[in-house]
């Protein structure tokens, strides 16, 4: 049997994911938003592509949770995005909101399954997904770290003029301006980029990486991102959906890794078939144990703002 993906919120994000998922043929695909007509139209349109791209998945827009019954993984995307001017907090307490309603819903219906959050702002929301659900911390894990790091992927690959699948890299931290892009563990064909690039060009592709969201909502204006956020995404499902033990920076639950307790920042995780089978605690230096610290300090801010600290 196929295995099934629901998809919660049927825009930019959403949608796209589902495409990323029907085009490698990952799984069956339910795509489920509170506009009615938008996931039926977007799923209709979508399965139309599958004899074209020779793909057998079944792809279901809805309204109605019952259709989203036992799910292997869902993707929760459902909540504004920001426009330019704002910050990913502004959006906190309606996507609380938001966040509130789907996941008690997704739950009853696919209590075993694994809960993948994608909305803004993303630490916090995972930390409210996570409270929400009742689930174990291995089955409710957030997007953002493989997004800021296939930014900073590709900002090296570029200024090192090379293929971006030489380059690897790594950003740990809150999905926010004080992320913290790791470049004492990003190579280049395994070679450290500290050595290859200067450390004040380094430091400005850094920075081109904590603003890579609002790079893109600045040229966009009425949204933000969306190729690379539900690639990013889909390379989680994946990873799960495939048992691969893949190591991916994702937002987990700490329980005393890194320093920290009872909150979502971004770290290396290891995920398989069982969702988040192992943090990975890589060694840092002082400087970089503030900056994650304090990047871990405005999470907590805004889930105190909740009250889901
Ligand atoms: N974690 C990340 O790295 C990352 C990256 C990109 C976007 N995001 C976030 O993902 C979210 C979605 O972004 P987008 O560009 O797809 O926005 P969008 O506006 O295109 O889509 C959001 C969808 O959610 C739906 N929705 C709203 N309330 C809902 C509910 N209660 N139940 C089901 N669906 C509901 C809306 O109808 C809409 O179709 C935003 O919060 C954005 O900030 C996060
Ligand atoms: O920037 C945003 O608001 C969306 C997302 O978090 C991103 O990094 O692209």
């Amino acid at each position: 049997m196929r295995k099934k993906v629901t998809i919660v919120g049927a825009g930019n994000v959403g949608a796209t994911a589902a495409h990323w998922i029907a085009a490698k043929e990952l799984a069956d695909v339910v795509l489920i938003d509170v506009v009615e007509g938008v996931p039926q139209g977007k799923a209709l349109d979508l399965l139309q592509a599958m004899p074209i791209e020779k793909r057998d998945c079944t792809i279901l827009g809805t309204n109605d949770y019952a259709d989203t019954a036992g799910s292997d993984v869902v993707v929760i995307t459902a909540g504004i995005p920001r426009k330019p001017g704002m910050s990913r907090d502004d959006l906190l307490m309606t996507n609380f909101k938001i966040m509130s309603d789907v996941v008690g819903k997704v739950v009853a219906q696919s209590p075993d399954t694994i809960i993948i959050v994608v909305s803004n702002p993303l630490d916090a929301m995972a930390q409210a997904a996570f409270k929400a659900a009742g689930f174990p911390r291995e089955r409710v894990i957030g997007m953002a770290g493989v997004l800021d790091s296939a930014r900073f992927r590709t900002f090296i690959a570029e200024e090192l003029q090379v293929s971006v699948e030489n380059v690897t890299a790594f950003v740990l931290g809150g999905h926010g301006d004080t992320m913290v892009p790791l470049s004492r563990y990003s190579t280049m064909a395994g070679i450290p980029i500290t050595e290859l690039i200067a450390p004040e060009r380094l430091k400005e592709l850094e920075t081109r990486t904590a603003n890579g969201g609002a790079e893109i909502v600045k040229h966009l204006k009425t949204g933000s991102a969306y190729y690379a956020p539900s690639a990013a995404a889909v390379e989680m499902v994946e990873a799960i959906l495939k048992d691969k033990k893949k190591i991916l920076p994702c937002a987990a639950y700490l329980q005393g890794e890194y320093g920290i307790s009872g909150l979502y920042v971004g770290v290396p995780c290891k995920l398989g078939s069982k969702g988040l089978e192992k943090i990975i605690e890589i060694k840092l230096t002082a400087e970089e144990q503030a900056a994650l610290q304090k990047s871990a300090d405005s999470v907590k801010e805004l889930c105190t703002v909740i009250g889901v600290a």
